[in-house]
């Protein structure tokens, strides 16, 4: 008689034995709003080499002499402007998505959070879930949008504490969504939400994503291209609304612009000034690619850009908040990440 395989009791749950992790990672931002705080954090990101793309030869010599000497202090300032009780929103509110998602995934699943540049850094963070007995662990990376310079940069981080494990743990990685149905859904009932909760009816709703050098884009990075689709996908899905039928425009642009390179275009503060100028006096803003409100959201569009915007004749303006911990959002961070732990729990 030939040996056969004993057949699994159909009710064997197609689950391994040890601990299953998840690490949930946004971009970082500084331990403080002080000069000192912000220099050690824009050292750490800008030398990143995924973020500028030009040989440290040429640019460390910059950074080290002109901006790490300059930018500080200018972006302590415009952090001091956001901070709260509980420090940087970036942090604060990653740590309450991570909460909430345990919270939701239950006790079978480790859920920690981790900075790309700053703390808790991502190495200290799978560490700990390590220790927690997670042999199977998924990284998170919050950006809808795949880019070098965000995405890929957080798993070279990860490889990186990877690189010096004899025994590794098995590691799977988010794929970007900028353009899943649950994303999508997810802003199109967050944005009207807000949207109808506002105190006056806007004309133009702009969608401003973070920018990127367009060289960047030239060599093959995807970022621009999915930001667009997720703007037209936005587009579609509430081209039935009636802030739309009624005549409100949405329209796409790009903020943060960083040095003289040329970055992807429109630019969003160009495009407040040209709204205003052409006559429009209603706007909203939201800032689809961001998962977390920032620096970026709150200093850059709720401050800068209603000043750019008024100054140039615009009257009524709001900033829409980012998804963050809204049921909307957290919904879809849970759909998107159950889907992926696939095989991995019950
Ligand atoms: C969401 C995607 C982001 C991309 C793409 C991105 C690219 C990118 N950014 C810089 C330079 C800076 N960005 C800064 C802040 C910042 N950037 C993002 C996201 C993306 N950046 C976020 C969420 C934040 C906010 C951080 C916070 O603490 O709230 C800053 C620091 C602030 C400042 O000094 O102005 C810089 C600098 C480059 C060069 C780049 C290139 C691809
Ligand atoms: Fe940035
Ligand atoms: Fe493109």
């Amino acid at each position: 008689m030939t040996w056969q395989p004993q057949a699994l009791p159909s009710d064997h749950p197609a689950v391994h034995s040890g601990n299953v992790g998840v690490l949930v990672v946004n971009l970082g931002t500084p331990e403080a709003p002080t000069p000192k705080a912000v220099k050690t954090y824009l050292k750490e990101f800008l030398s990143d080499r995924r973020v500028v793309e030009i040989p440290p030869i040429a640019w460390q010599p910059i950074l080290r002499g002109i901006i790490l000497n300059t930018r500080p202090k200018k972006s302590a300032h415009a952090y001091q402007q956001v901070w709260t009780e509980d420090g940087s929103p970036l942090a604060f509110i990653t740590k309450a998505q991570a909460e909430g998602l345990q919270e939701r995934l239950g006790a079978g699943v480790h859920v920690e959070w981790a900075m790309r540049y700053g703390k808790p850094t991502i190495g200290d963070q799978l560490q700990k879930l390590m220790d927690a007995g997670c042999d199977r662990i998924l990284l998170a990376p919050l950006y809808p949008q795949y880019s070098g310079a965000t995405t890929a940069t957080v798993v070279d981080k990860a490889a990186d504490k990877l690189k010096a494990m004899r025994w590794q743990t098995a590691l799977r990685t988010l794929p970007p969504y900028h353009d899943d149905p649950a994303y999508i859904g997810a802003l199109v009932s967050d944005l009207t939400t807000q949207l109808e909760g506002l105190d006056f009816t806007p004309e133009v709703l702009l969608l401003s994503f973070h920018g990127m050098p367009q060289r960047t884009h030239d060599l093959g990075d995807p970022y621009h291209c999915h930001c667009r689709k997720t703007a037209r996908l936005v587009s579609e899905a509430m081209a039935d609304h009636p802030l739309v039928t009624g005549g409100m425009r949405i329209e796409t642009s790009f903020q943060s612009r960083f040095g003289p390179a040329k970055w992807l275009e429109p630019a969003t503060d160009d495009t407040l000034e040209a709204e205003a100028a052409a006559g429009t006096k209603r706007l909203a803003i939201a800032a689809p690619g961001f998962s977390a409100d920032c620096l970026e959201t709150l200093e850059e569009l709720v401050i800068q850009g209603k000043e750019q915007f008024q100054d140039a004749g615009g009257e009524d303006f709001a900033v829409l908040s980012c998804l963050n911990t809204s049921a909307p959002g957290m919904d879809m961070l849970e759909h998107i990440i159950r889907r992926e732990l696939s095989g991995w729990t019950g």
